[in-house]
């Protein structure tokens, strides 16, 4: 195996044999340079500044990206059409360079709030936001790669001289075996918006919108503050959720002092080429310690009416939004169980072939929110939690997700979240509330959703 200081001699070589056929002086739009990375990547590592981190352990996948070539901001209604125009501009203009052949290419993260209305939320995340990556790092299927990325026109000897940089402060890092986890620390409870009286009262006034018949489902939320006493750690935190929730994509955003942070077990699509897969994933029970308790609560899930009905609502507002833009679609495979550590929930996977000119901005507008975590009517269950929840959602609930060259991605749900900063963290839960739902046991499922981060932030 090599060690990091060859690999950086070897890429650093390799940069120098291959920028001469970069088109940089001339033209407009990103170019990319893709160099192969000589062995597989188990983790990518923090560095100062800008970046996002998406790992995927069942799929031993991961995606990073550091600094910022070109970003791109929006907020409003328009937000994802804006975005949108921005994209196909890039799209047509974006050179990739690929000499090493690795199949892989330059990507750009799309991430988004869970409205269109909220202003920037206090941590520093824009409403909507796409972002190329000045460096990124990509692994899949056993074989990883490295990639540099820069807008045109420009300086030949300032692009080599920054990506140099890059290379210098990287790779080093990239053979390091991951932390080990600290001993697991106490963290402080400083208390839920709302509270459980308020929570209380927030669930029978939408159970009284249902009982009306004005709302049929509506998601409600709570954001629990947590205070460590050392300061969180994003590389062991990244570590300890790829380590305890293999089948969720755990996701980390930063751009300046904070971080966002999420394990989610829920896809809102993913795109290749022209198809089209969804999930819909809505009704929840817990976990037991012994398996034959934990069989009987995954059967009790299975057959609990209020349970399935929560669950038809999402498939259906799933199936319909699909049908606006799929010429063809499957029959939905499903419900079936989805278990994680801290709960289990009834999923249902969507698919289908898309019509023509279908890309990840037009997906998101028509399937973002879900009912699986705003509600029924779409428009009716926003202005209730407009009025009612007395809380910023920001990202919690919205979506982010990786982009291709073609506009085609994937994009997550941004459940199991966490806003940190320093020593203070604050997590995110809801719960969905349909006819039949009970205040107590609803805020009992917050409390195992946010045991997901609450456990693996002991351990950061
Ligand atoms: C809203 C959340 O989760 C959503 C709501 C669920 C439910 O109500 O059963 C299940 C999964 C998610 O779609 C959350 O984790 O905060």
């Amino acid at each position: 195996m090599l060690q990091p200081l060859q690999v950086l001699d070897q890429l650093k070589a390799r940069l120098r044999e291959t920028f001469a056929l970069l088109p940089l002086v001339q033209g407009t739009g990103p170019v990319s340079l893709i160099l192969e990375l000589p062995h597989p990547l188990t983790s990518a590592p923090d560095l100062d500044g800008p970046r996002f981190h998406f790992a995927h352990n069942h799929r031993g996948d991961l995606r990073a990206g550091y600094g910022i070539a070109g970003e791109w901001q929006a907020q409003g209604p328009e937000r994802l059409s804006e975005l949108r125009r921005i994209a196909q501009g890039l799209r047509a203009d974006w050179v990739q360079c690929d000499p090493d052949e690795t199949g892989f290419n330059g990507f750009g993260m799309l991430g988004f709030a869970a409205t269109p209305e909220t202003s920037a939320a206090s941590d520093d995340l824009p409403n909507a936001l796409l972002w190329l990556p000045e460096l990124a790092l990509i692994s899949h299927g056993g074989q990883s790669a490295l990639v540099l990325t820069t807008q045109r026109p420009a300086e030949r000897d300032d692009v080599l001289a920054r990506w140099d940089a890059w290379l210098d402060r990287l790779v080093p890092l990239l053979g390091r075996p991951a932390l080990d986890p600290l001993t697991p620390a106490h963290l402080d409870a400083l208390g839920s918006t709302p509270d459980r009286d308020d929570w209380r009262t927030l669930v029978l006034n939408a159970l009284d919108e249902i009982d009306r018949e004005r709302l049929e489902k509506v998601v409600v939320c709570r954001r629990q503050r947590l205070q460590g006493h050392r300061r969180f750690d994003l590389d062991r935190l990244n570590a300890a959720l790829s380590y305890l929730f293999p089948s969720c994509q755990v996701i980390n955003i930063r751009r300046h002092a904070a971080s966002f942070v999420a394990a989610t077990p829920e896809r809102l699509f993913t795109q290749r080429r022209d198809r089209v897969e969804a999930d819909a994933i809505a009704g929840t029970a817990c976990r037991a310690e012994d398996s034959e308790r934990d069989a009987a609560i995954t059967l009790g899930l299975q057959s609990c009416e209020k349970n399935l009905r929560e669950h038809r609502v999402v498939v259906e507002a799933v199936r319909e939004a699909l049908v606006q833009c799929c010429r063809r679609l499957e029959p939905a495979e499903g419900p079936s169980i989805l278990q994680l550590n801290n709960a289990q929930h009834l999923w249902t996977r969507l698919r289908g072939e898309l019509n023509p000119g279908v890309d990840v901005f037009e997906l998101a507008e028509r399937l973002h929110p879900t009912p699986a975590t705003n509600g029924q009517p779409r428009r009716e269950a926003r202005d209730w939690l407009n009025h009612n929840e007395p809380l910023e959602r920001g990202w919690y609930t919205g979506a982010a997700g990786l982009v291709e060259p073609d506009l085609t991605g994937e994009l997550w749900v941004l459940l199991r979240c966490a806003h940190i900063l320093d020593r203070t963290a604050d997590l995110y839960a809801g719960a969905g509330i349909v006819a039949g739902s009970d205040p107590a046991s609803e805020w009992q499922e917050t409390e195992h959703k946010l045991a997901a981060m609450s456990t693996a932030l002991q351990f950061a």
